[in-house]
């Protein structure tokens, strides 16, 4: 495993009330030995979870399976805090239900993770900590067929915009960068919009952790239009899980227009479909 050498993992964590890891879909056992167990952890806002992101995980399995000698024991969800503020965050009570809710109808591998929603902002590096803890320290790692112990490396699964910020000055503090891609390694699914060679060229220097998936179907998918088109009342259906939907009208979120700030959003749309060289407007009439 690579290793900055100079960071060392966070040894206290803040727990969120009587919360608990969870691992039912975890795997422990590692079916070939010859391979690096690991562990993929998607961070983001999931305001609402969308097929785009669990999509990201699907990718990430086929990529795994043909260009690594990885092995991947479960895949984790994990939806940033409140505190976090960003426009149109819903409370982390809906978005975690909503996430569970998708991880239920999805494959037997995925699994949300409250730890992060649930108490105040947490950065990405020490969320990587956390999972590194309970799996490799609470947990006790995975092992083979032979019962021999084997430490389970975990990876950040994250689309091409988000390491496009990690060249943003600002945004991520250096310490952590090496952090999270020195110590843990990212999985970057390319994201229409987002140029992954500009993204990852200045965080070339990790490039032996950072791992590339292009995608073969174009999708732009993205909770912003998902929710744009609930405030004008549009169908989200297929877009998201049947459960998902069903969830979101039971509750009737993301209805209101000034908890939303749906003037940023719109601006962040724009930016985006500029950034794509596309001109279309999402939905033709004005809001
Ligand atoms: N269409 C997509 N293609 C590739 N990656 C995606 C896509 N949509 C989301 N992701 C990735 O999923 C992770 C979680 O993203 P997040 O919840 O912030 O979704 P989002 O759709 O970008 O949300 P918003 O539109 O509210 O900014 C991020 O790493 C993001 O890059
Ligand atoms: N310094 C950091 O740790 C840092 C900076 C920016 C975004 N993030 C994370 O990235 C995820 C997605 O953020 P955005 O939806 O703002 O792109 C969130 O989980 C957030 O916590 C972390």
């Amino acid at each position: 495993m690579a290793s900055s050498g100079h960071h060392h993992l966070t040894e206290t964590f803040t727990n969120p009330p009587n919360y608990s890891f969870p691992h039912n879909r975890l795997s422990n056992v590692l079916r070939n030995p010859k391979k690096t167990p690991i562990v993929l952890v998607a961070c983001g806002s999931f305001s609402p979870v969308t097929y785009l992101h669990l999509r990201m995980f699907e990718m990430a399995k086929d990529f795994v399976r043909q260009n690594t000698d990885f092995e991947i024991l479960g895949g984790y969800l994990s939806p940033v805090s409140d505190m976090y503020k960003k426009p149109g965050l819903l409370s982390a009570h809906h978005r975690v239900n909503m996430c569970n809710l998708a991880a239920q109808d999805s494959d037997t591998w995925l699994m949300v993770d409250p730890w992060e929603a649930f108490q105040t902002y947490q950065r990405t590096a020490i969320v990587l900590d956390h999972f590194d803890h309970e799996i490799n320290t609470v947990l006790g790692g995975a092992r083979t067929e032979d019962g021999e112990r084997r430490h389970v490396r975990i990876m950040l699964l994250a689309g091409s915009d988000l390491i496009g910020t990690m060249s943003e000055p600002g945004v991520w503090s250096y310490s952590d960068l090496d952090h999270i891609l020195g110590r843990y390694g990212c999985l970057i699914v390319e994201r229409a919009g987002t140029a992954i060679d500009q993204a990852t060229d200045s965080l070339a220097r990790w490039r032996s952790n950072i791992y590339l998936i292009s995608q073969l179907i174009q999708n732009d998918v993205s909770s912003t239009k998902v929710r744009l088109f609930l405030r004008r009342g549009l169908s989200v259906r297929y877009l998201l899980p049947n459960s998902v939907v069903d969830y979101i009208e039971e509750h009737g979120l993301y209805q209101d227009e000034t908890a939303a700030s749906s003037h940023q959003e719109k601006g962040k749309e724009r930016e985006r479909e500029a950034g794509s060289g596309s001109k279309k407007e999402i939905v033709s009439q004005p809001c």
